[in-house]
């Protein structure tokens, strides 16, 4: 290298050095190059900064699924966020969100659903100072009820009161109605500044609409002072969809001029292994003599290979814990569909020699002559070990030892204690009114408020009850 060389290249070198010394707060002062940093930053930031939490509640699994879905959409796009429900959240979860979207719905008499019990008593309980949390809600309602999306307004004015800023006005959607839907997935496509892909729900709802053939009904209790139970047994007539026990057969009633009226959800008491979907259908009769829409349809109006549509409802917050889980069932009338479906699971792990847990069964219903509903399985169940227990009130029996399915609870307190302390989970499936508020309080008694509460928090005290 040359003198000549040499000095040049000193010189150019003091000269990027100057220069890039002067570029950088000057850049910065004149806002150069600041939109190409913004955007290049801004997934990345995000990405480390936080996931977008959604925080769903729900009782039969729609608001699930749509929490669940647009985490899956979000995440897919690269913008990340996680779906969980409210029960699994604390004070401490909340406290440090910046941003966040909730999706609730409303059940039982404006009630929040049953996984939102320990958010409710814990978190909104409290006063918390939320005021760097962002948010948007979806309340999801029937406006049929008296208290349209409650819980949705609840959380709303509770998230409001803690000083969070609401990004849009809540949306709510009655019956899943589309439209409300779609306002939804804008109000969130502002928020997160992403666009979201094609949304799959409405085509995957009208995929699980099916053609099936009634193909066997009979009368579960005859002679049963209370009102028939019809077993109701549909073939698929195309290719089933899957499903699990504790999921739910939406029936699209048809009326005479071969309109779809209008729709009834039943409990599913068999599991797709078997080829058929069982319900159990209790009458309703009106004050004028009338028989209920669906379950005079159900149980009278259709015929012996008549066809009929039904969806198949995803509750999964009522899904089998495993069929190695001990298993408490707890119910009342038709509610026993829904459990016999949990027994279906270990009856079916049974058979394929797999190992299965111990199941007890506390089932309650009038007369022990006529109202024993699907005695002969249920017995077989217990001497082939599927059940462990089997345990039946029947309220007009003279001689009872127990009158309602929750007296049971106080009955064999330390039994049920035993089981919940080698980890059993508590099923309950049936009326609301009477029998799960009454199981509930004597839950309560006999296992503690707290214990209760921790169960319900863990996933393992479940309910489905109408
Ligand atoms: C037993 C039952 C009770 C309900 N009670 C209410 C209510 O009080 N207010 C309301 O707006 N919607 C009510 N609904 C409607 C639900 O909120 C609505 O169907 C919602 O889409 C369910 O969402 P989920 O499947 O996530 O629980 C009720 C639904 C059921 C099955």
């Amino acid at each position: 290298m040359t003198v000549d060389s040499s000095r040049w290249m000193w010189a150019a070198f003091a000269c990027v050095l100057w220069l890039s010394l002067w570029i950088r707060p000057m850049r910065n002062k004149l806002g150069i190059w600041q939109p190409i940093r913004r955007v290049a930053r801004r997934l990345p930031a995000q990405a480390q900064a936080e996931a977008l939490l959604i925080g769903y509640a729900s009782q039969g699994g729609f608001g699930a699924l749509l929490a669940e879905d647009l985490a899956r959409n979000l995440a897919a796009g690269g913008y990340p966020a996680h779906a969980r429900s409210l029960h699994s959240l604390s004070t401490l979860d909340i406290g440090k969100a910046n941003r966040m979207l909730f999706i609730v719905s409303t059940t039982g008499e404006g009630d929040a659903p049953d996984n939102a019990a320990a958010f409710v008593s814990r978190v909104m309980s409290g006063t918390l100072n939320l005021q760097k949390l962002r948010y948007g809600i979806l309340a999801l309602g029937d406006s049929s009820y008296a208290n349209f999306c409650k819980f949705g307004r609840q959380l709303d004015a509770w998230l409001i009161s803690a000083g969070a800023i609401s990004v849009f006005n809540r949306i709510e959607v009655d019956s899943g109605h589309a439209a409300a839907l779609d306002m939804w997935r804008q109000a969130v496509e502002r928020f997160t500044d992403h666009t979201l892909a094609a949304d799959p729900l409405p085509s995957r709802q009208s995929a699980l609409t099916q053609r099936w053939m009634l193909v066997r009904r009979e009368i579960l209790n005859s002679g049963s002072p209370g009102a028939p139970i019809h077993h109701i047994v549909l073939q698929p007539m195309e290719p089933a969809v899957h499903w699990q026990a504790g999921d739910v057969g939406r029936i699209w009633i048809s009326n005479n001029f071969d309109e779809i009226a209008t729709s009834r959800d039943y409990t599913l008491a068999s599991l797709p292994q078997s080829g058929y979907a069982e319900l159990m259908v209790r009458e309703v009769l009106r004050p004028d003599g009338q028989r209920g829409l669906g379950s005079g349809w159900l149980g009278h109006g259709l015929v012996i290979g008549g066809e009929l549509r039904m969806e198949i409802r995803c509750n999964r917050e009522f899904h089998s814990p495993g069929a190695t889980v001990p298993l408490i069932l707890i119910g009342n009338g038709t509610g026993l569909a829904g459990l016999m479906a949990h027994l279906e699971v270990r009856a079916l792990a049974q058979r394929l020699g797999q190992p299965i847990g111990p199941a007890w069964l506390l089932f309650g219903e009038r007369t022990s002559q006529f109202d024993a509903l699907c005695s002969e399985r249920l017995e077989g169940w217990l001497a082939s070990g599927v059940l462990k227990r089997l345990d039946r009130a029947f309220s007009r029996d003279a001689e009872a030892s127990a009158h309602y399915v929750q007296d049971f609870i106080g009955l064999y307190c330390e039994l049920m204690q035993q089981w919940v302390s080698h980890g059993a989970a508590i099923y309950v499936c049936g009326q609301r009114e009477g029998m799960a508020s009454g199981v509930e309080a004597a839950l309560r008694q006999a296992l503690g408020e707290t214990l209760l509460e921790q169960l319900t928090i863990e996933g393992r005290y479940r309910r489905d009850v109408y």
